[in-house]
């Protein structure tokens, strides 16, 4: 293949990442097919669903998908195939963390990029380039490299690149639409920059070329952890100082758009909240903090650490407050949660607030009425047995209902508890939940979505994350 002439693509994984990346890929460049395989048959199954029902919620999604799927976009579980047919192939498969073994509950567990590099060694017939799509730790394409060159035939060279993908769930679409950067690491070797060139071009269909950032394969690498882990610790940075406002009757609101307003700061992720959740901000971050330890850095690994831990407190802290203000006991109580993602405009629940609130609840022997407008019923009895491992399902289903509205979560509740920042939280009908309501009436928002003045007027008992009483 003559590097600058992608035409056919393979993304292994077809996940939150590989799902949306590639089908904008097939959208933004019809010159060129693009295959996504995976080895779950009923993730493709829905993938191709004939209606649209497509394995994951992302604004915006299905219009991609409708636009592309069967032209030039196609969705199969043939994983060699796609490997042979294409001359570039995304690895966009999941890295979570370690359960067990040497780095457990910090490494990231690379058994899912192994298998499926090896499995391009195994089958690729021809040359290929190789993009690391996945999020990994630094110096993962050199393993890759070693496995590929040991186990390929003989007229197949391989070129790696790294290409970590930075969109946000949620607002996927338009962030690979108009992405900040596009970042391509790649080795300083002529072929390793002719196959960077040829992945240039590729982005280079929507995206301008200023915005396409190129550099060594091991600062790509650092670069992703490094922003997931700087992102996560402004957010860790304003939680921290959640606590205090509320210790001192300061407005986290207003000191963060006070701090936000210096351009040197900036004003955009310092919203406080619940604690941070999703897939990826805490399987990173405790991915560099096992980094920095093999590095022999420990003062490194204990700053980044923290970022984490300050999370856990946050979460901790917000339990104990709905329980402190119930009069110190929840038991028997109804709490009505409003929210189960981990962020707004997704369906997915990865290391969502709300499943630790709930284990927390649930262990003072609450019963809780939960309202979600994405995840599916199955993934929240899923989670909650995940979370309470010391309680069968059965016992967990006696204390947790699932409601199809929010008013239905709120009627009879004692208190009601946001933990997701869904818009439609905002436009309750809040006279009627007031009057449907055990007296007296508590709201705790997680989010700061609520008006709170409007709320107290109604004759809620109002507590908000970062303000000092409020009642
Ligand atoms: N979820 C997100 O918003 C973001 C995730 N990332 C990173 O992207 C990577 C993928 O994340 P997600 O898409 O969320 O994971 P995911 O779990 O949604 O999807 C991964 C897919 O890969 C498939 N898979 C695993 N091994 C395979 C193999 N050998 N052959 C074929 N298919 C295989 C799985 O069946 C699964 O469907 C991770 O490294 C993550 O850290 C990066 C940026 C954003
Ligand atoms: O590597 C990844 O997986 C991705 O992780 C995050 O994206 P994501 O986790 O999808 O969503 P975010 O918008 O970053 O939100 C993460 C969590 O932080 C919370 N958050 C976010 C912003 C904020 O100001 N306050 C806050 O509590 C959100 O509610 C959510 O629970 C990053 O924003 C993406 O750039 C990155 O690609």
């Amino acid at each position: 293949m003559a590097p600058g002439k992608v035409s056919k693509i393979c993304c292994i994984g077809a996940g939150y990442v590989g799902g949306p990346t590639c089908a904008v890929i097939a959208l933004k460049c019809p010159h060129i097919t693009v295959t996504i395989v995976d080895v779950n048959q009923s993730r493709i199954d829905a993938w191709n669903d004939k209606d649209f029902k497509l394995p994951i919620y992302e604004p915006g999604l299905e219009d991609v998908v409708r636009g592309c799927r069967g032209r030039n976009l196609f969705f199969s579980t043939d994983v060699d195939k796609g490997i042979q047919e294409a001359d570039l192939i995304f690895v966009s498969v999941n890295t979570p963390t370690k359960k067990s073994g040497v780095g457990a509950g910090f490494a990231a567990d690379l058994n899912y990029v192994e298998l499926a590099t090896r499995r391009i060694a195994a089958v690729a017939n021809s040359s290929k380039i190789v993009v690391e799509k996945s999020t990994v730790p630094c110096r993962t394409a050199e393993s890759m490299r070693t496995i590929l060159e040991s186990n390929s035939k003989p007229n197949c060279r391989f070129d790696i690149l790294s290409n970590p993908e930075f969109l946000a769930e949620g607002t996927a679409i338009g962030d690979l639409f108009k992405p900040d950067r596009v970042l391509i690491g790649s080795l300083q070797t002529p072929e390793g920059k002719a196959a960077c060139d040829a992945l240039t071009e590729v982005y280079a269909n929507w995206v301008s070329k200023d915005r396409i950032l190129t550099v060594g394969l091991w600062s790509s690498e650092l670069s992703k952890l490094a922003a997931n882990a700087m992102l996560a610790q402004r957010i860790s940075s304003v939680n921290a100082l959640s606590a205090i406002c509320e210790a001192t009757g300061a407005n986290i609101d207003e000191v963060a758009h006070a701090v936000g307003f210096d351009s040197r700061v900036g004003p955009k992720f310092l919203k406080a909240s619940v604690g941070f959740g999703g897939s990826c901000f805490q399987k990173d971050i405790l991915n560099l903090v096992y980094l920095s330890e093999s590095l022999h850095l420990p003062e490194v690994a204990a700053y980044w650490r923290q970022v984490v831990e300050m999370n856990e407190y946050q979460k901790r802290r917000f339990s104990k407050t709905v329980v402190d203000t119930l009069f110190n006991t929840i038991t028997g109580k109804h709490i009505a949660v409003l929210g189960f993602a981990f962020k707004a405009d997704t369906g997915d629940t990865r290391e969502s607030a709300s499943i630790t609130l709930i284990r927390d609840f649930l262990n003072e022997r609450a019963n809780i009425k939960i309202y979600d407008p994405q995840v599916p019923h199955e993934q929240i009895w899923f989670d909650l047995a995940e979370a309470c491992p010391n309680l069968p399902l059965e016992s967990i289903k006696k204390s947790v209902t699932i409601c199809p509205s929010a008013l239905d979560a709120c009627n009879q509740a004692d208190a009601l508890v946001i933990a997701t920042e869904w818009k439609e939280f905002k436009e309750i009908d809040w006279e009627a939940v007031y009057t449907n309501m055990n007296k007296p009436a508590f709201v705790f928002d997680g989010r700061l979505i609520l008006d709170v003045e409007k709320l107290k007027k109604i004759g809620f008992k109002v507590t908000v994350i970062g303000r000092g009483n409020v009642m």
